[in-house]
């Protein structure tokens, strides 16, 4: 079984109308504009990341030269976007926006790409979504700043070589590992996102209730950064929610109260996990005994797809320390005990122990 290698996530479809999916839905898309950050002094957290850029940009600014190309890599929601539009603003350059999938034949890129101005930024969202004929286009265009656009078909084709103004790309993929080695090697700088402390993902939220209006107190921020999954998106939602909440049932001040019992009502508890993956850890302990249980078996049991298990459930409980993958099934720590409030069968009174119970 092929069980430490998750499938491919179709544009992230299966994140759709969960609380604490970390990719965009259509409100996150219209509210998302009004939140960003809009230079790097702005830019919370992400340190290394924010300095090695800060010298990239500022040595290009220096030389008068347009900036090297910049690969970002990260969880969705951590702020790639965000951090491409940054580096344009913070070279006064125009930025052009395009993604991945939206590039289906060699000839859309090359469109793009003869139309840049001197020194502007092409951000290239996901970025390992682009078709094989494209990427190679790419390579030239990224190294020698020309590409070679074929005129005709068969015997009778010609490649007619385009010199292309210096431009910066912003690549920036969730999937790092899936990058051609010439692609990633190719890019003047990598940045590799990580997930934020609740220090920073508290220093986002008191920023957006700021744009916001919404009057919410140290303690309330905190509540709401501790179930943010480490993903400012998610920060940035659940504070809707609440502020939300707190209109409605209090007198529109967020405290570590209404936060709390807003995000009970959501779902979402104290360590971010909502009904889904507490479903999926429930079943693992509850029926299967901790496991190892396969992830077919696990998904029947909890009544969704495979995939939704696989993509959307796993990645958060195992980053969490509270399910582990292995080579026979999936496994419950005993840190997903303690998190459900129950006792390990190994610890209880003539307990059979976990292993070897249930085969993968
Ligand atoms: N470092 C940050 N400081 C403040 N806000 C942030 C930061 N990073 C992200 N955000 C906020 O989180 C939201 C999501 O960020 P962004 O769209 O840049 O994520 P992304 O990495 O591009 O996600 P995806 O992979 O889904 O495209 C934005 O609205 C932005 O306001
Ligand atoms: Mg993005």
């Amino acid at each position: 079984m092929n069980w430490d290698e998750p499938t491919e996530l179709q544009g992230g479809t299966e994140q759709r109308d969960r609380l604490v999916g970390s990719d965009a839905d259509g409100e996150d898309t219209a509210v998302e504009a009004a939140l960003r950050p809009k230079d790097l002094g702005e830019f919370v957290g992400q340190e290394r990341v924010r300095e090695q850029l800060d010298l990239v940009l500022r040595a290009a600014r220096a030389r008068g030269a347009t900036a090297d190309h910049v690969l970002l890599s990260g969880a969705p929601g951590l702020g790639k976007t965000t951090l491409s539009m940054i580096i344009a603003a913070e070279m006064g350059a125009p930025i052009r926006i395009t993604s991945g999938p939206a590039i289906q034949h060699a000839g859309d890129l090359a469109a793009i790409l003869s139309s840049l101005q001197e020194g502007e930024v092409l951000f290239l969202d996901e970025i390992h979504r682009m078709s094989r004929p494209a990427e190679e286009m790419l390579y030239m265009a990224m190294e020698d700043f020309r590409v070679d656009v074929i005129v005709g078909k068969g015997p009778g084709a010609t490649a007619i070589p385009l010199e292309l103004p210096p431009f910066t790309l912003v690549g920036a993929t969730t999937r790092a590992g899936l990058l051609p080695p010439p692609l990633r090697d190719r890019f003047g700088f990598t940045g590799h996102m990580e997930f934020y402390a609740p220090g920073e993902l508290e220093r986002v939220i008191h920023r957006s209730a700021e744009l916001l209006d919404v009057h919410i107190e140290a303690e309330g921020a905190a509540e709401i950064a501790g179930r943010s999954r480490g993903t400012p998106r998610i920060a940035n939602r659940l504070l809707r929610r609440v502020r939300d909440y707190a209109q409605v049932k209090a007198d529109g001040v967020i405290t570590r109260e209404t936060a709390a019992q807003a995000l009970d009502v959501y779902e979402v508890d104290g360590r971010g996990l909502d009904r889904l993956d507490r479903a999926v850890l429930t079943v693992l302990l509850k029926l299967f005994g901790g496991g190892p249980v396969g992830l077919s078996t696990l998904a029947v049991a909890v009544g969704e797809e495979r995939e939704t298990v696989e993509e959307v459930a796993e990645p958060f409980l195992v980053r969490e320390g509270l399910l582990a993958r292995t080579p026979r099934g999936r496994i419950a720590t005993p840190a997903a005990w303690t998190h459900l409030g129950l006792t390990p069968p190994h610890q209880q009174a003539g307990g059979t122990g976990q292993q070897g119970l249930f085969g993968a």
